[in-house]
């Protein structure tokens, strides 16, 4: 449908399953639409509605559309649980300017477990017979289960590109200012990216700028991705793991989460890799993280711009008194989380426009640190740093920062699909390229080791 179309009446009936479902069982292998942290997730089967939103109105073009769907839908939930009833999954691109598609993805079944409990939706268009009505043991609407073959795996190793491909530039752009480092390895461009933003904050042209690389590699055919969808949701409990459209990852960074008036936020800036192996280490790496003025710095820009941009739609904000270490597998990171009750009522797509891009992935000010990014990065981000989650009828839902993810591309003629994945990180005065380098390395490995054979 284009934005401008007529809504779409949809249904949406929701009924309790009385055993609960091991999701990934009844995902696609190859296209899975999945959405889980720790014992709360839902897979979606089929695909009722797409829509598509492209440029810097992406995320209100998608809030209004999907506002006139829901206003026209007739929603059966008698679950009343979030994440019940009819809800759309997106993932949107990071820059206005992207090449990416931003969607919005209507399931026709979405199969839920909430802890110890569990439920079917399924969503018809007006005019389809529906499968589950009245009558009918909502179980026997699941598709067969296709059990999970890791052996199966033979995995796939992401690595630098040797020759950095760079995009040519926009007209009137301009030469891209990395040009002496033209036909130079990936990681060299990165470092001298890196040494000219440290530059350009010393020279007080912005306080912080985010900057980003990427590794890739090539999916086999039909390579089953539910593999490292399993991985990352076993290991990062902490995080949500998501695949939407070919983005898959597993994100710390909660952007906005809006459920019944009650709105929270998780903001991350400042990383340490983890030394899991040495003990008293791993807690040097964390105690320096927490007393590092550097990060301590980085951090509150990050958390800064979530408060100005959250202020207008919520009251009784209020964060975490002070910074404190979230453990991850792979980092340690400074984090706050953000509380808050809905002001005026805004759908979480609308919290999602004011909120992106943050200081975690842009910089401070934002529009110096996105022009910045836009100079210095030889690349499209696609959906890196963008949002992806979901939303309900009601507006409520959940988004989380496209961070430690990587893209699946569209099948080539031999059956093969390219994957690159993006990680980056906060430049400020005094960032070392050599330690800025080491923490993408930490940062990519929940997919490079979700990948791996
Ligand atoms: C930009 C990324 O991480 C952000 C989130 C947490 C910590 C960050 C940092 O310490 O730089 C970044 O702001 C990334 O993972 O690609």
């Amino acid at each position: 449908m284009s934005p401008a179309g007529d809504a779409p009446t949809l249904s949406a009936v929701t009924k309790p399953l009385g055993e609960l479902p091991n999701l990934l069982t009844f995902a696609d292998p190859t296209a899975p639409l999945f959405w889980n942290r720790g014992d709360r997730g839902c897979v979606g089967v089929g695909e009722v509605l797409r829509l598509v939103f492209t440029g810097p109105d992406r995320f209100v073009e998608a809030s209004r559309v999907w506002r006139e769907i829901a206003a026209a839908a007739v929603v059966d939930d008698p679950v009343g649980m979030p994440g019940s009833g009819l809800v759309a999954f997106g993932t949107f691109a990071f820059a206005d300017e992207s090449a990416s598609e931003s969607v919005l993805i209507v399931p026709r079944l979405l199969i839920h477990r909430h802890r110890n409990m569990a439920w079917v939706t399924e969503v018809t268009l007006r005019g389809e017979a529906a499968a589950l009505v009245d009558g009918v043991d909502p179980a026997s609407v699941l598709p067969a289960a296709r059990p999970l073959d890791a052996a199966a795996w033979s995995g796939v190793e992401l690595r630098e590109p040797e020759v950095v491909a760079y995009r040519s530039p926009a007209p009137g752009a301009g030469q891209p200012k990395w040009g002496a480092s033209i036909g130079g390895s990936d990681v060299d461009a990165y470092l001298a990216g890196v040494r000219n933003a440290t530059a350009r904050v010393v020279a007080g042209d912005l306080e912080k700028v985010v900057l980003s690389r990427q590794i890739g590699g090539q999916l086999e055919p039909g390579a089953d991705v539910r593999i490292p969808l399993e991985r990352l949701s076993d290991r990062y409990l902490d995080c949500w793991t998501f695949a939407v459209d070919g983005l898959i990852g597993a994100s710390p960074e909660t952007l906005v989460r809006s459920t019944s008036g009650a709105v929270s936020a998780r903001v991350l800036a400042g990383t340490r890799g983890r030394r899991a192996e040495d003990a008293a280490r791993d807690r040097a790496a964390r105690d320096e993280l927490l007393r590092s003025a550097k990060e301590q710095h980085e951090h509150d820009f990050a958390v800064q711009s979530v408060v100005t941009a959250l202020a207008p739609h919520v009251t009784e904000l209020r964060t975490s008194d002070a910074p404190f270490a979230l453990q991850l597998p792979n980092v340690w990171h400074l984090a706050t989380d953000l509380g808050a009750a809905l002001g005026a009522e805004s759908t979480a797509l609308e919290l999602v426009d004011a909120l992106h891009p943050t200081a975690a992935v842009a910089g401070t000010p934002t529009a110096d640190a996105v022009a910045l990014i836009a100079e210095l990065e030889p690349f499209d981000r696609g959906r890196y740093s963008g949002a992806v989650g979901w939303i309900d009828a009601a507006g409520d839902g959940e988004w989380v920062i496209a961070l430690r993810c990587a893209q699946i591309g569209e099948v080539d003629a031999d059956g093969a699909r390219a994957i690159v994945a993006t990680a980056g990180g906060g430049i400020v005065e005094g960032s070392n390229p050599q330690h800025e380098l080491g923490e993408t390395v930490s940062k990519f490995r929940p997919i490079t080791e979700a990948f791996a054979s």
